[in-house]
């Protein structure tokens, strides 16, 4: 039994074509011995490529810890974490930080622009880090800004936009450089209703039109609507998941609202 075991661990896994990261019995706990915190416990899933995944769960259910392994920043007790053939529970520090730069994009609650630069610089500032000739870094910043509905206040600073702009800035800024993944933490935790509403729209045209990638955590029912998938987290383990299928967003809503209630999940927003 223990040989076979070993057998499997060692054998390379090969995500299929359309898988974009597999989450393979990842486990976190904190503390020591009398006093452990199962944060996340034994979780198993896959991403597809375009796929729009959202996660949600109560307060304490793992979400943040996970979201926090799947972006390189904390690291895995046990089990792997494969994007394409790359295992990143296997990577040095070194490794994850260019693993990150060069796979990622990120959308947080809290903007993370910097004050001092206008909406456009913020832009260009996310992909200068990664070089480029002055010419196409201008016509991709472009092109983002227009799509985003964010063209006419590139010239405008942070604090002289609304929430809702600062966000789609951070979702231009997470998308110029074509990552793998969009990763968002409670994107439209800070944001006021009608807000949100553009913000997820946005997401959406993300998505489909621009072919992203994205995984959500959100505690917001009607941003979770907008997504093809979700996954439920309760005590660290996922204990439901709901599938979009054909359905319309407000039936899909509907679903979501039923599965919180279960969970005592947040559902203040559900509207
Ligand atoms: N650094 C840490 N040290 C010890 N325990 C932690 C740490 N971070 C999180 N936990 C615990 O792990 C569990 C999961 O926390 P986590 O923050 O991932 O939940 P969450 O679903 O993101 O919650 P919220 O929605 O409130 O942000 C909780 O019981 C939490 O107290």
């Amino acid at each position: 039994m223990r040989k076979k075991r070993k057998a499997e661990a060692a054998s390379p896994v090969i995500l299929n074509e359309n898988e974009q990261l597999r989450v393979c019995d990842v486990e976190k706990y904190y503390g020591a011995k009398n006093n452990i915190t199962r944060a996340v416990n034994r979780v198993s899933f896959s991403v597809d490529k375009g796929e729009f995944l959202g996660i949600m769960g109560a307060s304490g259910s793992g979400k943040t810890t996970l979201l926090n392994m799947l972006s390189t920043i904390d690291r895995v007790t046990a089990g792997h974490i494969y994007y394409g053939n790359t295992d990143i529970t296997e990577l040095d520090e070194d490794a994850l930080s260019d693993f990150r730069r060069e796979n990622l994009g990120f959308v947080f609650q809290d903007f993370n622009l910097l004050d001092t630069l206008t909406i456009e610089e913020n832009i260009i500032l996310a992909m200068s880090l990664h070089g480029g000739k002055k010419k196409d870094v201008d016509r991709k910043v472009d092109s983002i800004l227009k799509a985003l509905g964010i063209d006419g206040i590139r010239n405008k600073f942070p604090s002289q936009v609304s929430g809702g702009q600062k966000q789609r800035c951070a979702c231009a800024r997470a998308l110029v450089n074509d990552p793998r993944l969009i990763m968002a933490d409670e994107p439209t935790g800070a944001l006021d209703s009608k807000s949100a509403q553009m913000l997820m729209a946005t997401f959406k045209a993300m998505n489909e039109q621009m072919g992203a990638t994205i995984l959500m955590v959100t505690h917001d029912a009607f941003s979770a609507s907008y997504c093809n998938r979700i996954l439920f987290l309760k005590d660290g383990e996922i204990f439901n998941e709901l599938i979009r299928g054909e359905q319309s967003r407000k039936e899909f809503l509907g679903e979501i609202l039923d599965v919180l209630a279960l969970t005592g999940g947040d559902s203040r927003y559900g509207q």
